[in-house]
C-alpha cells in the first residue's frame, strides 16, 4: 500500500502537533505543529548543525514543496542518514490548499512584527513559525552548533538568473560572511543579493533573532503542483541531503561562480497613485538604463541614478507600504 506524503498529509488537513517517535534506524522525528516536521539523530555533539529547510510561505511557490515533501519521504523510510537535526516547514498551509500566493496578506510581510499589529491568518502562523525556530535553535545555542537557514522560494516572474539568493542584513555588529555564501555554489545558486534595510520577511528573523545563518532562496518561477517539470532540482536536493548526512558539499565550490549583487534601493509603493516604468512582466535582474524615470508615486520620483543597475521583483500590485521592487547593483565581498 502507498503511504500518504508528509505533503499529502498536510493539505488533507491530518497534520499537528504529536507525540515523537523513533524509526527502525533511531532517528527522532516529531511532528510539532500543522505542517512543521522535525529529525533528529540519536546524537547530536557540538560542531555539528541544527537546520531549518522552510518553504510554501507564498502558497503558489511549489516547486521547493514538492522538493521538502520528497526529502522528509526519503527521511521517513530511512533512505538518508540523519546528522544533523532538521526542521522542516510548510509555511503557508491554507494558501497551499488554493494554489495562491496567501489568503489574506502576504506572509514573508509578517514576520517581526509588533505585538500590537493585527492579526491575520497569516500573521498568527508567521509568530507561531517564529516560535517554533526559537525552540529549535535554543538547543544549538547550549550545545554548541551551527544555525542554519533556507527559506525556499519561487519568483512570480521569469529571471535572467534562475537561481538566486537574498542574504538578509546581518545583525549589528556583523557582516555578510563570504564562507556562507561560497556553499551555495554547490546548489547551483547563480547569485547572491546582499540587502541593506530590514525585512519583515522569514530569513530576516532567524537571522536578527535567532542568530542564524539564513538566506531565502529563488529557484526558478512559480508553477501549480505538478507544473515544475522544467525547473530542475537535483543539485538542490543533493546539497540539502548533504547536510543532512552531515557531509561537507564535495568537490569544494568555486565562490566565483556566484555574482555578487547589492540592494542599492527598495521601491516602496505608498498609495494607489503608484507607477512603475516597467513591465509587471519584466524578468529579473533586467538591466535599467542610467537617468531612466523607473516609478512615481504622487510627488515621489525614482530614477535610476546607479551604473550597472538591474531590477528584482517588480510589482507594481503590492498593498501599499509594501516593496514593489528593487535595483541592485553589482557588488564585491
Ligand atoms: O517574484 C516576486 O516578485 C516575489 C518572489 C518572492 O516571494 N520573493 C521573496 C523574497 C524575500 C526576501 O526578500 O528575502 C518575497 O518577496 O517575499
Ligand atoms: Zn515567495
Amino acid at each position: 500500500m502507498n503511504r500518504i506524503s508528509f505533503l499529502e498529509q498536510t493539505l488533507a488537513g491530518r497534520t499537528s502537533i504529536a507525540l515523537p517517535y523513533c524509526l527502525p534506524n533511531g532517528v527522532h522525528v516529531q511532528v510539532m505543529d500543522e505542517g512543521v516536521i522535525r529529525f533528529e539523530p540519536r546524537q547530536s555533539g557540538p560542531g555539528t548543525l541544527d537546520l531549518v529547510i522552510s518553504c510554501g510561505v507564498h502558497g503558489n511557490e511549489t516547486a521547493p514543496v514538492e522538493l521538502v515533501d520528497d526529502l522528509v519521504d526519503q527521511l521517513l523510510a530511512g533512505r538518508i542518514k540523519v546528522r544533523s537535526r532538521v526542521l522542516f516547514i510548510f509555511g503557508n498551509v491554507p494558501a497551499l490548499r488554493e494554489g495562491r500566493r496567501f489568503v489574506e496578506d502576504d506572509m514573508n510581510r509578517q514576520f517581526c512584527r509588533i505585538p500590537e499589529a493585527s492579526d491575520g491568518l497569516e500573521a498568527r502562523r508567521a509568530t507561531m513559525l517564529e516560535m517554533q525556530l526559537m525552540r529549535f535553535f535554543a538547543r544549538a545555542v547550549q550545545e554548541g552548533r551551527r544555525r542554519l537557514h533556507y527559506d525556499l522560494h519561487t519568483a512570480i516572474h521569469g529571471s535572467l538568473i534562475e537561481k538566486f539568493a537574498i542574504y538578509p542584513l546581518p545583525p549589528e555588529g556583523r557582516t555578510f560572511d563570504a564562507a556562507a555564501i561560497a556553499p551555495l555554489a554547490q546548489a547551483q545558486i547563480q547569485a547572491v543579493l546582499l540587502q541593506s534595510a530590514r525585512a519583515p520577511t522569514f530569513s530576516y528573523f532567524s537571522s536578527q533573532h535567532c542568530g542564524a545563518t539564513a538566506f531565502t532562496i529563488e529557484l526558478g518561477r512559480a508553477h501549480p503542483f505538478g507544473g515544475n517539470q522544467d525547473i530542475d532540482l537535483q543539485a538542490v536536493e543533493a546539497y540539502l541531503r548533504a547536510l543532512i548526512e552531515g557531509e561537507t558539499p564535495r568537490p569544494q565550490p568555486d565562490p566565483a561562480h556566484l555574482q555578487v549583487f547589492r540592494v542599492a534601493r527598495e521601491i516602496i509603493k505608498h498609495s494607489e497613485a503608484f507607477r512603475l516604468a516597467v513591465d509587471g512582466e519584466t524578468d529579473n535582474f533586467t538591466p535599467l538604463p542610467q537617468g531612466m524615470l523607473l516609478a512615481e508615486d504622487g510627488d515621489r520620483r525614482w530614477v535610476v541614478e546607479e551604473e550597472h543597475a538591474r531590477i528584482v521583483f517588480p510589482n507594481p500590485d503590492v498593498m501599499p507600504g509594501q516593496r514593489a521592487g528593487l535595483i541592485v547593483v553589482p557588488t564585491a565581498l
